[in-house]
Order: structure tokens, then sequence, then C-alpha cells
């Protein structure tokens, strides 16, 4: 028997007996017991279900009341049940359990709990205050009944262990199997806590990268906001100087306009020809352009406007009233495809014309400048161009007959519109006619009906068809008729065709070809009417030129005129880029003050055609006007 410190509130009670020794007993707490039990207490000791000694044994007292087993069996059970708390470990009892039984008395049974450890059992335990008795070992001792009892108790307190361990092991097994859910759950958790907080990082990593951007971005929109502040300041800058140099220009044209409008009223040659010398710097070679068959060409500038003036030979008998009047009756004829006669000098007989920038078209065709080559579309638009003076010419009251169409006659101006020059030159030249059949070239051009040297407008058609021809196909005059019929007649005009001038639309051109030919019909006959018959198939064509012109920025005719003014945007009556252009009845855009003038001025007919127009009413062109607006807001 152990006792563990007198300050626990409990006494561990054990017996360790010897067996083989059963007189003494050996655990100090059984001799303590055995000694400060009270007297009247009842103490058996045993050992393994054995009886070993009885403190009668020690003090030599007897038993002071027996009592039988079978009625105490419920009580001893239960309280070993109460106090017992593991087979191998030590029964308890409380030091104020045992105090107590000490101090009132109470017996105590020190019983076996099975194995060997020993229990004392007080009397109030038998429920009667009696004390337990326990038979000895033989068969009908009491404490072997005892002995019974307690192994049987012991068994079922066993097995109800055995149930409650496996009950206890399962529910264990459980809780191990929840923990270890648990514990992968934790896993779980552990992984998708570090997952987010890679997550959490890379975010903070982007978050400051993009702050860093942010920060970049706002220093980059400071920088363009400011930039932006710049431009508009130097925009509105460059705005009033647009306005002033617009004023200015205005201011200019104006001057110009009533300079050439002086010399238009004028219309009296009053041209000095001092004025000639000085615009011709005394005829300085360098001011000369050319030589004609009437004349040598000088270029200058008379009254702020750059002209070209034609020294006529001297007339011989024509007088300076007749020169006048032929001058002035020719500066009458206006038409924004013919070369513009302004003035004249009756003094030194020289004829004041518009000065065309770009040459001939003989000079361009025969790639006699360096320029490159006329594109189809502007050749198709100076086919038209020539289509139209034409039809205005002979539309004109006293039907004008050019008489002396060819393609050095057709000169081109700064925006490569085409104007037919020379006319009513003939009228200059007294008797003779330059146009006779010596002149090889201008021969070329005669229809073969030319007989009895006076020309009709059939001339001017057969020689537009010939222009034609060579439009087409930049071939010398002389075999372009035969050329193009066998190239026609083997179905192949392609190898005709000047192909310099990129890919032709064939069917326009099979088209063009064939009217070429129609107008160099030997006879007048067969001949087609330009109003009736070439204008409607012209026409169509000129508009799809324009449409190609627009919408290929690659186009070579973009190369050559597109830094210039587009001719479609240039008025054809005041020859100045439009900025409120109306469409008339005749379909072509004018400048709205130029038409209205027109008409006001009492003009019943088209200032293109000459013919005769449906009504007066005037459309503002609006398209135009924004194709206007944004050319002249890119250049
Ligand atoms: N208004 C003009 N502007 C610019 N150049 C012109 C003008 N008129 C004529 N020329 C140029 O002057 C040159 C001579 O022209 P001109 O009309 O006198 O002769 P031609 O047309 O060559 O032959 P023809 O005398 O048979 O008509 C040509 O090269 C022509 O391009």
């Amino acid at each position: 028997m152990a006792c563990y410190g007198s300050s626990c509130r409990e006494i561990l009670l054990r017996t360790r007996l010897d067996c083989r020794n059963l007189s003494e007993l050996k655990s100090n707490k059984a001799i303590f017991v055995c000694h400060h039990a009270p007297v009247p207490c009842q103490i058996w000791f045993s050992c393994k279900g054995c009886l070993i000694r009885t403190r009668s044994d020690e003090i030599g007292s007897h038993l002071a009341g027996v009592v039988p087993l079978s009625s105490k069996t419920n009580k001893v059970t239960s309280f070993l049940q109460h106090h017992k708390e593991d087979a191998d470990k030590d029964v308890k009892i409380t030091v104020s359990e045992f105090e107590e039984n000490m101090v009132h008395g109470q017996n105590l049974t020190h019983s076996m709990t099975g194995d060997g450890s020993s229990l004392y059992l007080p009397h109030s335990m038998t429920g009667d205050g009696s004390s337990l008795y326990l038979p000895s070992s033989s068969q009908d001792s009491p404490f072997s009944s005892s002995v019974d009892f307690l192994a049987e108790a012991s068994e079922t307190f066993y097995l109800k262990e055995i149930n409650s361990r496996s009950y206890m092991e399962d529910l264990l097994k459980k809780q191990r199997q929840e923990l270890e859910k648990m514990k992968n759950k934790h896993n779980q958790i552990v992984k998708e806590l570090q997952l987010v907080q890679n997550q959490k990082l890379s975010l903070e990593r982007k978050f400051m990268e993009n702050c860093s951007t942010e920060e970049e971005l706002e220093e980059k929109i400071i920088q363009a906001v400011k930039l932006l502040i710049s431009f508009k300041g130097k925009r509105d800058l460059l705005w009033k100087e647009q306005e002033r140099a617009l004023r200015e220009s205005h201011k200019f044209q104006k001057m110009v306009k009533e300079d050439v409008c002086a010399m238009h009223v004028s219309h009296s040659f009053d041209i000095s020809f001092s004025e000639i010398i000085e615009a011709t710097r005394t005829f300085d070679p360098s001011m000369k352009i050319g030589e004609g068959r009437f004349g040598s060409v000088y270029k200058g500038i008379i009254h702020h406007v750059k002209v070209a003036i034609k020294m006529l030979p001297s007339c011989g008998s024509q007088s300076d009233s007749d020169f006048e009047h032929k001058a002035e009756i020719l500066s009458r004829v206006r038409h924004p495809n013919l070369v513009t006669l302004l003035c004249a000098c009756t003094e030194s007989r020289s004829l004041i014309y518009e000065y065309l920038e770009n040459g001939s078209l003989e000079d361009h065709l025969a790639g006699h400048l360096k320029s490159r080559s006329l594109p189809w579309q502007l050749r198709l638009r100076i086919a038209s161009e020539i289509c139209s003076a034409l039809i205005f010419l002979h539309a004109h009251k006293s039907s004008i007959v050019h008489g002396n169409l060819k393609l050095s006659n057709i000169l081109l101006d700064a925006n490569f519109v085409s104007k037919i020059s020379d006319l009513g030159i003939k009228n200059f030249q007294n008797g003779e006619n330059p146009c006779g059949k010596n002149d090889l070239e201008a021969s070329i051009y005669l229809e073969p009906e030319y007989v009895d040297g006076r020309h009709v407008t059939e001339s001017d058609v057969y020689s537009f068809g010939i222009i034609l021809l060579q439009l087409l196909t930049a071939r010398p005059a002389s075999s372009i008729i035969r050329d193009m019929r066998c190239a026609m007649e083997v179905g192949n005009v392609s190898t005709v065709l000047d192909h310099s001038a990129g890919d032709w639309p064939l069917e326009q051109v099979e088209l063009l070809a064939f009217l070429a030919l129609r107008c160099c019909e030997e006879k007048r006959l067969n001949q087609p009417d330009l109003v009736a018959e070439v204008w409607p198939v012209i026409e169509p064509m000129r508009d799809l030129c324009t449409l190609s012109c627009l919408g290929s920025t690659s186009s070579r005719l973009d190369l050559t005129a597109q830094q210039r003014i587009p001719s479609n945007f240039v008025c054809p009556i005041f020859q100045e880029v439009m900025k409120d252009p109306h469409i008339a009845a005749d379909g072509f855009t004018y400048e709205g003050d130029a038409i209205k003038g027109w008409l006001n001025s009492g003009h019943k007919t088209s200032p293109m055609t000459n013919l005769q127009l449906d009504h007066c009413d005037l459309l503002p062109n609006y398209a135009l006007y924004y194709a206007i607006q944004e050319w002249q807001q890119r250049s």
C-alpha cells in the first residue's frame, strides 16, 4: 500500500502483499491503516483472491459482525464501479471519505479488486452500517463467495470495459479520421492560402506596375495637353495669318480682275507697243515661247497678268480698225476650254492671250517635255473638254468654226485643264490661207472633203477625231487612222494604245476609238453629231475619270496634278477655286456668283456648251463644297 503526500486530498491505497509471507504486512499504508483504524473496524487483507490477514491477527480482536455478502452485493459493486478507474490502476478513496469513516468509526473492508490490489470498504457501503464480510478461500467461506462475486463483477465490468473500449476505439478511430480530414482540409486551405498569397503578391506587383504606368501616362497626358495648347496657339496664329493672307489675296485678285476688266472694257487695243516691249523685255529671246505659222509667241506680264503675246506679221492692207474689230469679236468668245484673247495691240498687230503654263498637248504626247506621260484619266478628260468647247463654238449664233484644230493648238493650264488656242487666227491673214494643203502637218487634220478652202463644223469634227486617236495612241497623225482601223478589225485595240498612260479601261477605249474613227469618216454625212452622238459617250467618261482620280490616291494623275488644284474645283467661268459651287441645268458646276451673273445678264444658254438651258434653277453642290473644304485644309 502507498500513500502519496499528505497534502494530497486523496489517499492512494495499494496493497502489495507478498503471498509467500502471509504473516507480515509489507505495505506501509496497510500497516498504517491497520494501526490507526478505529478498533471496532474490521479489516481483512487479501491478496489475489486469498485472505492473507485480518487485523485481529494484528491486534487480536475478533470480527465485530459478519455481514452476509449476498445482501451487500449491489452496494459493493456500485462502490467498486464508482471507485475503480482502471483495472490496472490504483483504487482511490478520498481522504475525506477515509477520515470520515475513521471518525465515525465505520468499519472498512479491505477487499481485492481482482488484480491483487486491496480495497477498504466502509461499512456504510453495505447500506446498513454493518461491515462487509468477505469469506475466506474455502468453498463455503464468506471470503470465497466474495471473491467469486468480485470475479463475476470484474468480468462484467471487464466486458463492459471491453465494449466501452471498443466504442471508445471506434470513437477514437472516427475522431482520427475526422482529424485526418481536418488535417487534409487544413492542408488544402494552407495550399489555397499560399495560392491566394501568391496571387495577392502578383496583383500587388501588377498594381505597382499599373501605378507606375498610370504615372507615366499622366505625365504623357500632361505633355500632350501642353503640346495641344501650344499647337492651338500656333493654329490660332496661323488662322490669323491665313485670314490676313486671304484678305490680301482677295485684294490682289480684285486688283487683277479690275486690271483684266479694264482690258476687257476698253476692247480698244489700248495696249501700246511700249507696253508690249516692256512686257517682253524688248523681245528678249528668253521670253520667246515658240514660233508658229502666224508669228512668234512671247510670254510677259501686262497689268499684273501673265500673258502670251502673239506677234502677227504686218497685215498689209488690213486696216487698224479691221484688226481691232476682229480682235474684239474674238475676245468676246469665252469658254473655259478656249484660250481667252485678253486684248490686242493694233500698233504692233499683237494678240494678247491668257498664258497657259503647261505647254501644248503635242509637247506632252510627243514626249517633248520631261514631265511624266499624261495618264489615261487626264486624256479622257481632255477629250471631253475639247468636245465641250467645240460644241460651244458650233452652237454659237454665227456657228464659229476653229478650222485649225491640232495637238499643238491644245494648251494645258496650270491645272492641266485643256484649252483650244488660235481661235479665229486665220481671220487676220489677208487672202492666203495658212492651212493650205502645202502645210503638211496642218493638212493631216483637214477633212478630205476640205476642197473649197471653206471650213465647216465637220472640219472640226474630223480634226477632233484625229486628236482623239492621238490621245489614245500618241502616234503620229499621218498613219493613225489606218493603225486604229487595223487594230479594231482584229479586235485588239490594246496593240495601238499608248500604255504609258496606264491601264486603260478597254471598254471605254473601244467606244472612244470607234467614235473617233467615225469622226474621221471621209464623207461628212457619215460623221457623228457632236451633241447627239459624241457628247453622250464622252460625258460619262469624264465622270468616270473624276471618280477614278478622287478614288485612287496613287494614280499618276494625282502625282502630276494633285499638288495643284483639282480641275473640278475650279469654276469654268471665274477660273478660280469655287467657294460656293452650284450645279446648273447643263450639269456643270459653277461658282454661285458667276453662274448667277451669267443668267442675270440674260443668258439662257450653258456657258460650257452654249446649248439652251432647260431651266435657270441652281442647286448647291454640297459634295463638291465639302471636297474643296477638305482639300483646302489638307493643302
Ligand atoms: N497662250 C499661250 N500660252 C502659252 N503658250 C502658248 C500660248 N499660245 C501659244 N503658245 C505656244 O507658242 C508656241 C507657238 O504657238 P503658235 O500657235 O503660234 O504655233 P503653233 O500652234 O505651233 O503652229 P500654228 O502656227 O500652225 O498654229 C507653241 O509652242 C505654243 O505652245
